[in-house]
């Protein structure tokens, strides 16, 4: 166990207002201290790390420079806050970090004053920094707004609505885009490119000098209007970016690391600076650390870790991860068929769909963080007869419901939707957890609708995907491993809508939707210890439901109760509506739908999650007794 970094000048900054106090000469050696502070403290906890160490410097400049939290400071995605988080009176509960009770990976409004809004998704910081600057020019508060935004949050069609927006406005809000060359994987796209170009034209920061100092001394002692035609004059001499072309002054690019260049720069947009600035600084990903600066992936997100190897401890997984055996089950069906295509939002490896792209390079798409065009480029290519699985995280589906509806289900196009990290996924808290996609996606006409049970299902799931052309269908299942149950050597079609019964009994009913079924077979032991002989059946189906399964559990048994990791309105509430409709509860039937709360649900580990919400065996069983009035049975917490 590595000691504690000793950081002599960190001991003295708890807020930013100690921060600048110090003097300009000091920063760098506070800069050394913050980062080995963070790798400490993410070494024990885990957690997103590359992002974080890429934008220490620039952390420090802007709280060095601005009055936060007076001035508003906006991290796009927030997973590079934690030196935000060091140097604003959290320090010492850095290493609570993503655990129950403790910090959030990201940014929280309810968490601090220096938080004025919550991130984890992407590419809302400039959105957000523009309200905030209108609502400053409304009030006269005339404070600084900054949001800082990476380049693979600029692959996301939602910034540049906020650019097209804040450039119309005149708003003063500054912009900086801490482009480091990488999403979580290498970016994609067409602006990734043209960033390094920006990045790379040496004529281009020559001449952006000059115009940096005229910007500055012009800014000082003319109005706007000469300003303007002067940037613009010399636009044409070095070609005028995207930015300011969208009404931005484009500042840089400038090293993100140096604060010889990040002090002035802000110091000058601070001081003169009048209508919507973006200021283009170029960082490294996972700078600082030898292990981060290394890998691939820059340790966007790692496990505990070994400070001085950087290895990762290792998870002993019992079973695969579900993510890998829907890859695996893809390819596999892509050997087969080569109709099948896969569509990733910058989530090659989250998805598993790198696997895909390493088989078949020229049948997987990574279209950046763009779910909305990931669902219509993919109705696109159904359209033309592909068979495109496009493999979202639940969460991150949210974005992309319009185009499901109106792309998709309308027109009845055949795309599959591999739902990865559905229910609780834990340290990432209620920003992630997949909780809403049966509920938005079984009220849709013509949809099908699955949820594996356990690894195997998922196995059969992406052949019946596969094989079905009739319309969208999607399947769902968690993030981290399977239950270990034996694989079939390749999926088998299911009939659609058809569920199953997994264990005979005659009293009570459960009927789960997902991977609550291992809980509920455990659950039926309790049951049937405690004399409620118990029937534990699989769904398989949201939608189409399967009546027949449904008739006959609600006529042979005293109580039905539906278990899904998902929010009201999804497979309970379509099970409720049938039997009401069908008259199945007027003889009594006892019926209970566990779903999960109605709440957002702070990051604990999945297991703890779902105990709390009721879904594991100890809740199932105390549900049941709780439906039949006697008391929580010996021995069944619940
Ligand atoms: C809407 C949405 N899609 C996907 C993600 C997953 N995600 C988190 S960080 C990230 C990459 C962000 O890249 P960049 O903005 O360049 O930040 P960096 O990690 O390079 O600092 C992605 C894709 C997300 N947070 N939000
Ligand atoms: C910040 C972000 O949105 C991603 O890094 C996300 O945290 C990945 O989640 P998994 O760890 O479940 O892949
Ligand atoms: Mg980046």
């Amino acid at each position: 166990m590595t000691q504690p970094p000793k950081t002599p000048l960190l001991d003295k900054v708890t807020y930013p207002a100690d921060l600048r106090k110090l003097e300009d000469r000091d920063l760098p050696q506070l800069a050394r201290e913050v980062r080995d502070e963070m790798i400490d403290a993410v070494s024990k906890t885990g957690g997103h790390l590359g992002a974080g160490l890429g934008v220490v410097e620039l952390t420090i400049a802007i709280h060095n420079v601005f009055n936060t939290p007076d001035d508003r400071l906006i991290f796009d995605v927030g997973h590079q806050c934690y030196p935000h988080k060091i140097l604003t009176g959290r320090r010492d509960r850095i290493r609570t970090l993503r655990q129950e009770g403790g910090l959030s990976g990201f940014t929280r409004r309810a968490e601090s004053e220096y938080d004025p809004f919550g991130a984890a998704h992407s590419s809302t910081s400039i959105s957000a920094g523009l309200g905030m600057a209108v609502a400053s020019d409304l009030s006269g508060a005339k404070r600084n707004v900054i949001a800082v935004i990476g380049d693979g949050a600029m692959s996301a069609g939602m910034a540049y609505e906020a650019l097209n927006n804040a450039g119309a406005l005149d708003a003063r809000l500054i912009v900086i885009l801490n482009d480091n060359d990488m999403s979580i994987a290498p970016p994609t796209g067409a602006m990734s490119a043209y960033l390094a170009r920006l990045a790379s034209g040496r004529t281009y920061m020559g001449m952006r000098e000059v115009g940096k100092k005229l910007t500055s001394y012009l800014g000082k002692s003319v109005d706007r209007a000469i300003t303007r035609a002067v940037e613009h004059a010399r636009g044409y001499v070095t070609g005028g970016t995207m930015f300011e072309e969208m009404g931005f002054y484009h500042i840089g690019p400038i090293d993100g690391h140096s604060f010889e260049h990040l002090l002035p720069v802000l110091r000058n947009v601070r001081d003169n600076a009048h209508g919507p600035v973006l200021i283009h600084v170029v960082t490294q990903k996972g700078k600082g650390y030898a292990p981060a600066e290394a890998a691939a992936d820059k340790y966007h997100g790692v496990n505990k870790f070994d400070v001085i190897t950087g290895a990762q401890a290792k998870v002993k997984p019992n079973a695969p991860s579900y993510t890998a055996v829907f890859a695996e089950a893809l390819v596999q069906e892509a050997e087969f068929d080569d109709k099948i295509v896969g569509i990733t939002a910058a989530m090659p490896s989250g998805t598993g769909l790198d696997k895909l792209a390493d088989a078949f390079p020229s049948r997987c798409f990574d279209v950046g963080i763009a779910e909305q065009h990931a669902v219509t480029f993919a109705a696109g290519l159904a359209a033309e007869g592909y068979k495109p699985f496009t493999a979202l995280y639940s969460t991150f589906l949210q974005r992309a419901f319009d185009q499901v509806v109106h792309d998709v289900a309308i027109q009845g196009l055949p795309v599959r939707f591999p739902i990865d990290r559905a229910g609780f996924v834990g340290a990432d808290g209620p920003t992630h957890a997949g909780s809403f996609d049966t509920t938005f996606l079984a009220t849709l006409p013509g949809f099908v609708v699955m949820a594996a049970a356990d690894e195997a299902e998922l196995k059969h799931m992406v052949r019946t995907a596969a094989a079905y052309d009739a319309g969208p269908i999607s399947f769902r299942y968690p993030r981290g491993e399977g239950v270990g149950v034996e694989m079939p050597v390749r999926g088998e079609i299911l009939q659609i809508g058809k569920g199953r019964i997994v264990k005979e009994g005659t009293k009570v009913a459960l009927l789960s939707f997902g991977t609550r079924l291992a809980d509920c077979m455990l659950a039926a032991e309790d049951l049937d210890a405690a004399g409620l002989s118990t029937t534990v059946a699989d769904a398989r189906f949201a939608k189409p439901l399967d009546h027949d399964l449904i008739r006959q559990l609600a006529r042979h048994h005293e109580m039905l109760i539906t278990v899904e990791e998902g929010a009201v309105g999804g497979f309970g509430s379509h099970v409720l509506q049938f039997l009401s409709t069908e008259g199945l509860l007027d003889n009594g039937l006892k019926v209970r739908s566990l779903v999960m709360p109605d709440l957002w649900v702070e990051q604990a580990k999945p297991e703890v999650m779902n105990a709390q919400a009721g879904l594991d065996r100890a809740g199932i069983v105390g549900t049941v007794f709780r439906a039949l009035g006697r008391p929580a049975a010996v021995g069944f917490a619940g």
